[in-house]
């Protein structure tokens, strides 16, 4: 921009400085020709006269005779006197080439003079021929000035004529070098103007395109001026905003996957399950296949979080997360609806490859129930599925949800580690469910649980060492309710914990009573819930209990599910300790069932094994089952533990467990759970297994 500015600048500078020199030049020209040339010639016109005069005058006396021609002559020679005197005054250095002229003039006048003299000095009348003679004379010295004068003028007309055409020049080149320079100014504006506008309408395109939305055009910045400037500004701007648009996108992006997944596990969340159960029977009712609605919900999920803390119960999640995900396809959907609920949705390919069947659930099942390590340690966790099959079960996605819903708390119902068909006869279970779990609410302060006890029977003397207390709710309408029906329900809803301590001390408590009624040392077997064996010094609140009731801690023996201890190893270790350290026994419940390794039983500070019922069932029969009982009594026997048989139904299932050597058993064939009048009257009568059963001839 200011380039041409500088350009015009420039140009005006040279020509007022070559005006400048020019005038100045003309200036000492004219002064020249004021001081020189001007006197000059004035002088030898005024000498030219007065020559014309004499040379008059000498004619004229020569003709008539009567005037004297030397008074003329004088006074006319005074006159060229002074003029000479004038000529001579004017500087030498200024009319140096007028030093010849003057030279010449002044012999001229010396001429003159001589004439002058010559005629004055003579005396009487004035000869007519010397007179013509001296004037012809004069004449010639007339012509000699005259030519000088010519001279004079010429060089006065020349220098004149010199200055006027340099000013005239000085004049052209000022407006020559105007023309140029407002050539090249406007040359150069109109080029900086045009690539001005080049760079401003670029400036303009990418403002609009970024006003229109669109931050992907490339800015070049070619200069540093003020449009560089404005361009870099611009390049800045539209680069701060695709920065921050990419941001936006990101967060938005971000955002949008928060809303629809899960944000512990990555999982799709409940909306997005939604979407996708939608349209998954869209497609199913375009071409009829099946879709399978899986709900899993954690078995004792609730039990690690609250006894290991939220950062061990998300790991688990996590990890369960990702096993569902590896045990289906990738075009399967597992979402987490919250807490330890997922939810799988599991569409049947149309070309038949992949056909749901249940060892898909099995295999789902299985992938949960491998061991897992959570911050260090190893811990085993199951679950219980529902299944809710589209069409069938349901058109829309709600009532599937629901229908699965439904037949997870089935599958609960029955065991864990578990899955379950839903069936509409579920729906009454449910109803039933709910109705049960408003009232268990109450029955504690109802006093409607009761105990019934059931003996333990030593195999070789066949006397009754110990009872299992199992609790029954007595309900006003339904009437006696199984422990199966709503102990999954207690724990569920927390209550098992008031319950459980009202088991254990009615169970100690009975145990004293009898023992003082001199019924003989017994030891009495109390069943612990997962969240009991989960609360904060359990081993002080049964030490508690003991103190209250006074019964000996060896005396009441504490059993734990195999699954239950095997969920987290080390923390069971830690509790079995406690509790082995205030005395009470220790046994391991339905061993076999679960996924205790036979190395894990040497780590926890056990006594007694009881050997589930589902070997039992089956050991006069199945090889396989007897072979397993044989193995557990074996292996018991070697870590020193005591081995209770469960279930014992038959005297073949007596026979067999005596064969190998069988510590106690525990069944229907001695004798059912009874009440604790009616245990008491056993104890009285002083019922035992010799009475109806010789181990010897088994
Ligand atoms: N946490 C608690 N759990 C408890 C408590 N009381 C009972 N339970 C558990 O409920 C389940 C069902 O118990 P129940 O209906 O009492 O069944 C027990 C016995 O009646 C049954 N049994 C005993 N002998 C036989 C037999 O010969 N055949 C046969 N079919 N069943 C028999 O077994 C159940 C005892 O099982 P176990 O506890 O594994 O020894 C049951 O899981 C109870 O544990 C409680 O107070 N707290």
């Amino acid at each position: 921009m200011l380039f041409p500015l500088a350009i015009a600048a420039v140009c005006s500078l040279v020509y007022l400085g070559s005006s400048t020199l020019v005038l100045k030049h003309n200036n000492s020209r004219l002064a020249h020709v004021r001081d020189v040339l001007f006197p000059v010639l004035e002088i030898t016109t005024d000498n030219v006269g007065a020559l014309d005069k004499i040379i008059e005058q000498l004619n004229d006396a020569a003709s008539s005779g009567e005037k004297d021609p030397l008074d003329a002559a004088a006074t006319i020679a005074a006159k060229v006197r002074a003029n000479y005197a004038r000529l001579r005054g004017i500087d030498a250095d200024k009319a140096e080439e007028f030093r010849q002229l003057a030279a010449e003039f002044d012999a001229y006048y010396s001429a003159a003079h001589a004439v002058a003299k010559e005629m004055m000095d003579k005396s009487g009348a004035p000869d007519p021929r010397s007179l013509q003679a001296m004037s012809a004379k004069l004449d010639t010295y007339r012509k000699d000035l005259l030519s000088f004068r010519d001279s004079a003028n010429s060089r006065f007309t020349g220098t004149i004529g010199d200055a006027t055409s340099d000013a005239d020049g000085a004049v052209s080149t000022g407006i020559a070098i105007g023309l140029l320079s407002l050539c090249l100014t406007l040359g150069f504006g109109i080029a900086i103007a045009r690539a001005l506008l080049r760079q401003l309408r670029q400036a303009l395109k990418v403002a609009q395109t970024v006003a229109a939305g669109d931050l992907t055009s490339r800015i070049e910045v070619t200069s540093h001026d003020e449009t560089g400037q404005l361009l870099q500004a611009l390049k800045d701007m539209n680069d701060s905003l695709a920065r921050s648009v990419d941001e936006h996108k990101r967060l938005e992006a971000l955002l949008q996957h928060q809303a629809s997944h899960d944000t512990l596990t990555g999982l799709p969340n409940r909306a997005l399950l939604q979407d996708r159960l939608k349209q998954a029977i869209a497609t199913a009712v375009r071409s009829p296949s099946p879709i399978w609605i899986i709900f899993v919900d954690l078995d004792r999920f609730k039990l690690v979080n609250d006894s290991l803390g939220h950062k061990a119960g998300d790991a688990m999640l996590k990890q369960v997360a990702a096993r569902l995900q590896s045990a289906v396809r990738e075009a399967d959907t597992v979402a987490r609806l919250g807490g330890d609920e997922f939810v799988l949705v599991l569409p049947e390919r149309i070309d038949g490859s992949g056909s749901l069947s249940a060892a898909v659930v099995q295999r789902i099942l299985d992938a949960v129930a491998q061991p897992m390590m959570i911050e260090g340690h190893e811990f085993v966790t199951t679950c219980s599925m529902g299944i809710a099959v589209h069409p069938n079960d349901g058109a829309d996605g709600e009532t599937l949800m629901t229908h699965a819903d439904i037949a997870m708390y089935c599958a609960k119902e029955v065991g864990r580690n578990n899955f379950r068909f839903y069936s509409p006869a579920m729906d009454a279970r449910i109803l039933e469910r709910l109705r049960l779990e408003g009232e268990l609410r109450h029955a504690l302060e109802r006093d409607e649980f009761e105990l019934h006890y059931q003996p333990q029977v030593d195999l070789r003397s066949g006397r009754i060492v110990g009872m299992e207390s199992l609790i029954r709710w007595n309900h006003p309408e339904l009437g006696m309710i199984s422990p199966a029906r709503f102990i999954t329900l207690a724990e569920e809803t927390g209550l098992i914990v008031p319950i459980g301590a009202w088991v254990i001390r009615t169970a100690c408590a009975q145990n004293q009573a009898w023992q003082r009624a001199g019924l003989g040392r017994l030891r009495v077997a109390v069943n612990l819930s997962a969240r009991q064996f989960a609360q904060k010094n359990l081993a002080e609140f049964i030490m508690n209990i003991l103190d209250e009731t006074g019964l000996a801690a060896e005396d009441l023996e504490i059993e734990l599910t195999e699954s239950l201890v095997m969920t987290d190893v080390e923390r069971a270790v830690g509790v079995l300790d406690d509790l082995k350290r205030i005395g009470v026994q220790l046994s391991i419940d339905d061993f076999g069932t679960g996924y205790s390794s036979l190395s894990y039983l040497k780590r926890f500070p056990i006594h007694v094994l009881k050997i589930d019922q589902s070997f039992v069932r089956d050991i006069a029969t199945g090889a396989d089952d007897a072979a397993i009982v044989a193995l557990i009594i074996s292996l018991a026997h070697s870590l020193k533990l005591n081995v209770i048989a469960e279930g014992v139904e038959t005297p073949e299932q007596l026979a067999y467990l005596n064969l190998h050597d069988c510590d106690e058993m525990q069944g229907y064939f001695f004798s059912k759970p009874v009440p604790a009048e009616a245990f008491e009257k056993m104890l009285r009568s002083g019922k035992s297994l010799s009475s109806g059963f010789d181990r010897a001839s088994a």
